[in-house]
């Protein structure tokens, strides 16, 4: 066990943790996902909390972590939050409602920080805009017959083949993919934690 856990199973945020350089280890919190609220940037905290949350409990007895790092993404369009789809007419109606759209991506993060054997929790969110060019139906219904849409909020990756369709970002383009990199390591940066002392 390293002293930083990435307490997510989506292979996108472990790529891209992996970019600081920072040396941490996978456990995955296998909880329900579910947030009271129809604001998206209070839902994709919540979710980041909880996850972060359980993998505290399912390690209580371990020396390490240090540090776990929870996070969670949702799509905004229209006052409507799209997580990941049930099935494949749940991803086109998603798609269907993106296309030729602006929408916003959140991720929100949560920072479980231990100090004196208690967690510490620092939760903070990050929003990118999106915007895709009009797309066909037969064109929706090909990327779906990709299967990539499947375990993606929104239904899309913009880091695959639906980043054919991209008009315009802004904001964090990893933000998009599952974890905003830059925030985190500015907010590491703001509890005192400058990552270039902790990489190996
Ligand atoms: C919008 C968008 C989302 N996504 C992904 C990021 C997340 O992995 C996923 C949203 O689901 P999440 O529930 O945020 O995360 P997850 O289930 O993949 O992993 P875990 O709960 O274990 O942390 O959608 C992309 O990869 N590309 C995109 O363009």
């Amino acid at each position: 066990m390293e002293i930083i856990v990435l307490a997510s199973g989506s292979p996108r945020r472990k790529e891209l943790l992996a970019k600081t350089g920072l040396k941490f280890s996978v456990v995955v919190s296998g909880g329900e996902e579910k947030a009271e609220t129809s604001d998206p940037a209070e839902t994709v905290e919540k979710l980041s909390l909880d996850k972060a949350s359980e993998v505290a409990d399912l390690l209580q007895a371990e020396k390490e972590p240090q540090l776990i790092i929870g996070a969670d993404t949702v799509v905004a369009c229209d006052g409507e939050i799209l997580g990941k789809p049930s099935d494949r007419e749940d991803a086109f109606r998603m798609l269907w409602k993106l296309q030729g759209q602006t929408h916003q991506v959140y991720t929100g993060v949560t920072l479980l920080l231990k100090k004196k054997h208690t967690w510490q929790a620092h939760t903070f969110s990050e929003k990118t805009d999106v915007q895709f060019y009009p797309v066909s139906r037969e064109e929706l219904l090909a990327y779906i017959e990709t299967g990539e849409p499947m375990d993606k909020a929104g239904s899309y990756g913009i880091q695959g083949g639906f980043g054919i369709y991209v008009k315009g970002i802004c904001g964090d383009y990893n933000n998009v993919v599952g974890l905003p990199v830059g925030r985190l390591v500015y907010e590491l940066k703001k509890l005192g934690i400058d990552i270039r002392g902790i990489k190996k």
